[in-house]
């Protein structure tokens, strides 16, 4: 990290409109090599099983998070302040052959994050997680997964493919990724194919914080039944954005009724604070179907969020 990090542009002498569309207008990591944490879009949609367009995730995201201001009052921390954070560009993924994009995906990670850093990957369908998880397993062994989502996505196959946007946690968990004590989904609801789907999935190594929970409890006791789950490991943050319900985020592919408020999941997050979190996904933005940059916003807030929880030691 340089020694005094170079932050956004200043949003009082050029125009938030204006200028570079890194995420929240971040210097390019070719600029700052040295920089600790990276955001890096996965423009990537071939793993979709409904409304493809996540490919367009990554810049979306990019330009609705030119409003982010430097200070996060809920937490009381500067996230741009303390350490290095650069946007990492996109990685160039072959959209017509899914293994061949994985095996990259798994690749550019790997040697973006070297031994220290810490990567935000913006999606890109959920298929993108598979990789990362692999990269995040090589540094530090299973991985307590924290997995914001409608669905489960830890089921088998869609026409016979293993690897899609519904299945990265089962082929995670197959492999021996996933720390099957310590890993939970948050945010479940919507029809299922079966009963077992649920059952699978929790032998997979996930419980479930479902959404009518939210309905119930009150935020804290919901972050003291993550944190619970997630102990003291290494965790990954996997946020499927169809996690909020489509009135926060209409802008994704397999929309679900009766999700999170985009201020429940903000303060989900914010309940991390503290913990080891080694790298984190934010996947299934597709502007095609976003208005007014609805998604993207809600997208945006949720990375900084998770930008503003990454262990202390890195700041
Ligand atoms: N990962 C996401 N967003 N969706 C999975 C949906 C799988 C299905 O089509 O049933
Ligand atoms: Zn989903
Ligand atoms: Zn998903």
């Amino acid at each position: 990290m340089p020694a005094t990090p170079v932050g956004p542009a200043d949003a009082t002498r050029i125009p938030r409109y204006a200028g570079d569309g890194t995420f929240a207008r971040l210097p390019r990591l070719t600029d700052l090599p040295d920089a600790d944490v990276l955001v890096w879009g996965v423009p990537f949609d071939t793993g979709a099983s409904y409304r493809p367009g996540a490919r367009f995730g990554p810049n979306h995201v990019r330009q609705s998070s030119r409003l982010l201001r430097p200070y996060n009052p809920a937490l009381d921390v500067e996230p741009f302040t303390a350490r290095q954070v650069a946007d990492a560009g996109d990685v160039g993924v072959n959209p017509f052959d899914l293994g061949a994009a994985v095996a990259t995906i798994e690749e550019a990670a790997g040697a973006l994050c070297g031994t220290r850093r810490r990567l935000i990957a913006i999606g890109g369908d959920h298929t993108i997680a598979l990789p990362l998880l692999r990269v995040q397993h090589e540094r530090h062994g299973p991985i307590a997964v924290l997995h914001f989502d409608a669905h489960l996505d830890t089921w088998d196959t869609y026409f016979g493919a293993a690897y899609t946007h519904g299945t990265p946690f089962r082929r995670a968990s197959e492999e021996g990724l996933v720390d099957l004590d310590h890993s939970v989904h948050v945010g479940i609801r919507g029809p299922l194919y079966s009963r077992l789907d649920l059952t699978e999935s929790e032998k997979l190594g996930f419980t479930a914080v479902h959404a009518r929970d939210f309905a119930r409890q009150p935020i804290d006791d919901i972050v003291n039944r993550v944190r619970a789950r997630l102990g003291d490991r290494p965790v990954y943050v996997s946020i499927d954005i169809d996690v909020l319900d489509p009135g926060f985020a209409p802008g994704t592919g397999t929309p679900e009724a009766g999700g999170l408020s985009s201020r429940e999941l903000l303060e989900v997050l914010r309940g991390l604070a503290g913990l080891n979190v080694v790298g984190a996904d934010v996947v299934e933005v597709a502007p095609a179907y976003d208005h007014a940059e609805i998604t993207g916003i809600a997208a945006a807030h949720v990375i900084y969020e998770l930008l503003c929880v990454l262990p202390e030691e890195d700041r």
